[in-house]
């Protein structure tokens, strides 16, 4: 039987998941819409075809009989409050990152799904759902390479609009880094600095960009992550892990190579919707078919709390300057997988 969804927040992620929904995946149909914006949930559900109820409030969508699960994309200072209705009324819900926008706000939710007794949310950490990401935990869980040592990584976005800040660096960009190296490493985080080197003149007052985070693992590993969100020239993931007998990369989005002009060149994508597009459809389809099956496997309320937990350490150190500690509780039984 098709799953109904109902989605809250109809902007760039939410459209491109109506449109997987609707036009890719199996198994579910998007039967309810929320916005702030109206325009945009009706414009939403007008480029996708579909029959679905607009609704002007997300709890809205959340309380209508006929939907089943949620996808939550709306902005992310509103994730937690829709995440913890969602659980409330006892749908399955579909988060997308952050979970919540504190370690405290992410425990929230994690004691109440506990409460509810049950796994009810999946958070959209996509990563470990690529193709690269896989092949490179492949290489380093053979032992190729060796023990990792050293992680030196890169996130890349052409540009920002003018109201992120630095601090969304760490809470919207780099929590992506945040979730899948502890997945990629299966280790946690033991500290972490922040450095700014010379800023970009494409920058504005409230954002101070690029910025150098370095981590450092329980096992010691070191990892550094530059994140750069007005880098120009085009939307770049990097990660490059250093072991004891040799080193293994994030494989490039494959592209056609051509030779011309003589330059041999390659095209950069610019867009993380195309960047991990293949990615996203395998991480709805499995909430999709985890939900029917009736138990959630994907990137759990407890990894969107853990990520946090180090992305709070993470500001911190931004302004701080100093190494700061990242004390990553244990896993409660209830979410060993
Ligand atoms: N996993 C990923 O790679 C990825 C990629 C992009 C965005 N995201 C996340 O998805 C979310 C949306 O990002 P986006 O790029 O689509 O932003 P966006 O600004 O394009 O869209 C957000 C939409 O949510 C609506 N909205 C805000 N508050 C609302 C509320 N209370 N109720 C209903 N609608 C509300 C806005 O009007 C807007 O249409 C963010 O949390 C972002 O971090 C994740
Ligand atoms: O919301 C987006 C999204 O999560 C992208 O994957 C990331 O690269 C951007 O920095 C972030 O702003």
């Amino acid at each position: 039987m098709s799953l109904k969804l109902g989605v809250i927040g109809a902007g760039a992620i939410g459209k491109e998941h109506i449109r997987r929904c609707t036009q890719v995946l199996q198994g579910a149909s998007v039967v309810a819409v929320s916005d702030i914006n109206l325009d945009n949930a009706r414009a939403a559900v007008n480029a996708s075809g579909l029959q679905a109820e607009v609704y002007a409030n997300g709890q809205d969508v959340i309380n209508a009989p006929d939907v089943d699960a949620l996808i939550i994309t709306s902005w992310d200072p509103t994730h937690e409050a829709f995440a913890l209705a969602a659980i409330e009324a006892g749908k399955p819900v579909f988060c997308e990152k952050p979970l919540a926008m504190t370690a405290e706000g992410c425990r929230r939710v994690v004691d109440a799904e506990m409460k509810a007794g049950r796994r009810l949310v999946q958070v959209g950490f996509m990563r470990p759902y690529d193709e690269g990401y896989q092949a490179l935990k492949s290489v380093i869980d053979s032992g190729e390479i060796g023990s990792p040592l050293m992680l030196h990584c890169a996130h890349r976005n052409p540009e920002v609009g003018d109201n992120y800040t630095t601090d969304m660096a760490i809470t919207s960009t780099l929590i992506h880094e945040l979730d899948v190296l502890r997945w990629l490493l299966n280790d946690d985080y033991r500290s972490v600095q922040v450095r700014f080197p010379r800023a970009t003149s494409h920058t504005h007052a409230q954002l101070k960009d690029p910025q150098i985070v370095m981590l450092e693992t329980r096992k010691g590993i070191l990892i550094d992550v530059e994140i750069f969100v007005n880098c120009r020239y085009g939307y770049d993931i990097q990660c490059e892990v250093v072991g004891e007998e040799g080193i293994a990369r994030l494989p490039e989005p494959s592209s056609v190579q051509t030779r011309q002009t003589a330059k041999l060149s390659t095209t950069i994508l610019t867009d993380w919707k195309d960047r991990f597009i293949k990615a996203y459809d395998v991480e709805l389809q499995a909430f999709i078919r985890d939900v029917q099956a009736g138990e959630l496997r994907g990137p759990s309320a407890w990894d969107g709390y853990a990520a946090s937990v180090a992305a709070d350490a993470c500001l911190k150190a931004q302004e701080s300057g100093a190494q700061e500690p990242i004390n990553m509780p244990e896993r409660p039984a209830f979410y060993l997988r």
